[in-house]
């Protein structure tokens, strides 16, 4: 028989409130290693909440969550439920590195310091692999030459592959991006978009919440319109942006997309 691996995040029929409010009303979502997946849809559609549930940066209520196969084991019920065992928790989290949109670099530590942190403090890796490793990921988006540098003395977009390299050298299974252009002016955001173009390119699985739908339609292999926290269409880019099927998404292009 053959082997077929799991995805890395499956998400089942996934709940999330907060408090009253219901933000997820049933997502399910798959992301298969080696994709590209780019999560689009209006303002407070619940798209970085469906992120921060996938690195269980929030708990949800009701539904499974999945790493590598591997289901998430809960305890409670409800807006109680909660992961019960950390040690997954954490092992899953240093497996899924995150891209935020401000960039969370540590102001008091140099570029190569940010880059190096987690992966020795968090992974217990040898301080020289890492520092070799961070070296390499800085040069790879464009930046090898800011080791020494202190964040507040780099551009936004270059704040940002910063904090990409950081992410990469975690060695992570996917990484997730949470509208990491929206922070930047224009002139900056290209410069990021081609570092995750060039992610992509390499096959790294990857889900990106965007709200630059030009990033959507080139990064990605496969593209998730959410809406008042449900999937509403998915598909690739090339049939979700050319031939939408639902009303919904269709207005929301006509609103988004430049002519
Ligand atoms: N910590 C929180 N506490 C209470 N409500 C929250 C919290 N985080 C998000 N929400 C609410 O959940 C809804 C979905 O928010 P979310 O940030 O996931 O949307 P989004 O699609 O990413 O929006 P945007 O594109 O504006 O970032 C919004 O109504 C928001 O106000």
């Amino acid at each position: 028989m053959p082997h077929t691996e799991p995805p890395v995040i499956e998400i089942n029929d996934l709940h999330k409130s907060f408090g009253e409010l219901e933000v997820l009303k049933g997502v399910s979502l798959s992301a298969p290693r080696g994709q590209a997946i780019s999560m689009i849809g209006s303002s407070g559609s619940g798209k970085s909440t469906l992120l921060r549930c996938c690195n269980l940066l929030e708990d949800s209520q009701s539904g499974e969550i999945l790493f590598e196969g591997e289901p998430i084991r809960w305890h409670g019920t409800g807006l109680a439920r909660r992961p019960a065992d950390r040690a997954q928790v954490t092992r899953i989290r240093t497996n899924l590195s995150m891209v935020f949109q401000q960039f969370n670099l540590w102001s008091h530590m140099t570029i190569l310091e940010n880059v190096m942190e987690a992966p020795v403090t968090v992974l217990g890796r040898p301080k020289k692999d890492v520092e070799e490793a961070a070296r390499s990921y800085l040069e790879k988006v464009g930046i090898g030459d800011k080791c020494d540098v202190y964040p507040a003395q780099l551009s936004g977009g270059q704040q940002q592959r910063a904090a990409i390299a950081r992410a990469l050298c975690m060695e992570p299974k996917a990484l997730l991006f949470d509208e990491p252009t929206s922070a930047l002016d224009p002139e900056l955001e290209q410069e990021v978009v081609r570092v995750i173009k060039a992610l992509a390119a390499e096959g790294r699985t990857m889900i990106i919440v965007t709200h630059d739908m030009r990033m959507a339609a080139d990064v990605a292999d496969h593209v998730v319109f959410l809406h008042q926290g449900k999937i509403e269409e998915e598909g690739p880019p090339e049939e979700l942006f050319s031939n939408p099927k639902s009303e919904r998404l269709k207005g929301f292009l006509s609103a988004t997309v430049p002519a």
